[in-house]
C-alpha cells in the first residue's frame, strides 16, 4: 500500500492533469477558456472529480467495519439511502435511493456502515445494475448472512436533457442472495416494508 505522502503527491499530479484536460475540453466545445467566469472552472472540476470518483480508492470490504455478534435472525432493513453516481456511458449523474434488507446469521454491522457502503460503491463510473450487484455481494462476503436483498431506484440524467429525453423515467434494479432467492414471503415482507 502506497504511503499517505505518496498518495498526496499522486493526487496533486492527477488534479493538475485533469485541470489541463478540462481547459482543452472548454476550448474544444467552443468556449473561451480564459474568460473570467471560466478561469477557476478546471480547478473546480478537478476537485469535484476527487469527490465524486472517490470510490476508486475505497476498499469495499473494510467499509462495513467492526461487526457485532448478535442473535437477531430476522429481517433488518436500511432503506431510502440516497446515492449520487455517474453513468459510465455518458459521464453524467444518475441518482436515487438504495434499500437494503438482510437476515443476519450471528453477526450484524453498524447501520451507518450500509450507507457508507452505498457511498463507496456509487462514487465511480457505474451502471445501476452493477452497483446493485456489488452492494449485495459485499454484504454477503463480509457478513455471511442468511440472505440479502437490495433494491435501487435511479433517475438517469443521460435520459433527461439529451437522447431520448424522458425525465420522468425511473429505473428499478434488484439483487437477491441466499434465502431471498426462494423465500417469496421474505421478499414480500421486504418489499412491503420499503414501501411503507
Ligand atoms: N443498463 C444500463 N444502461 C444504462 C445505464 N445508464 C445509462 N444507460 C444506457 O446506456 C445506453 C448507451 O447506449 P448507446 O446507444 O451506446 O449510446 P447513445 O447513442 O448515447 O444512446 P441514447 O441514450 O439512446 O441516445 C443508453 O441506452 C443509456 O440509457 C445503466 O445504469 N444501466
Ligand atoms: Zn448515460
Amino acid at each position: 500500500m502506497a504511503s499517505k505522502e505518496y498518495r498526496n503527491i499522486q493526487a496533486a499530479e492527477n488534479r493538475e492533469q485533469i485541470e489541463a484536460h478540462i481547459r482543452s475540453i472548454l476550448r474544444l466545445i467552443g468556449e473561451d477558456a480564459d474568460r473570467e467566469g471560466l478561469l477557476e472552472t478546471p480547478a473546480r472540476v478537478a476537485r469535484m472529480y476527487e469527490e465524486i470518483f472517490s470510490g476508486y480508492v475505497a476498499d469495499y470490504h473494510e467499509v462495513l467495519g467492526v461487526l457485532f455478534d448478535e442473535n437477531h435472525e430476522e429481517l433488518v432493513i436500511v432503506k431510502d439511502i440516497d446515492y449520487f453516481s455517474q453513468c459510465e456511458h455518458h459521464m453524467v449523474p444518475f441518482m436515487g435511493k438504495v434499500h437494503i434488507g438482510y437476515v443476519p446469521s450471528g453477526k450484524v454491522a453498524g447501520l451507518s456502515k450500509f450507507a457508507r457502503l452505498v457511498e463507496a460503491v456509487s462514487k465511480k463510473l457505474q451502471l445501476q445494475e452493477r452497483m446493485t450487484t456489488e452492494i449485495s455481494g459485499v454484504i454477503m462476503d463480509v457478513l455471511a448472512p442468511k440472505g440479502v436483498m437490495v433494491v435501487v431506484t435511479g433517475q438517469h440524467l443521460c435520459m433527461c436533457g439529451r437522447g431520448v429525453k424522458k425525465s420522468g423515467a425511473v429505473t428499478v434494479t434488484s439483487a437477491t442472495r441466499g434465502e431471498f432467492r426462494h423465500n417469496y414471503a421474505l421478499r414480500n415482507e421486504f418489499m412491503a416494508l420499503i414501501q411503507s
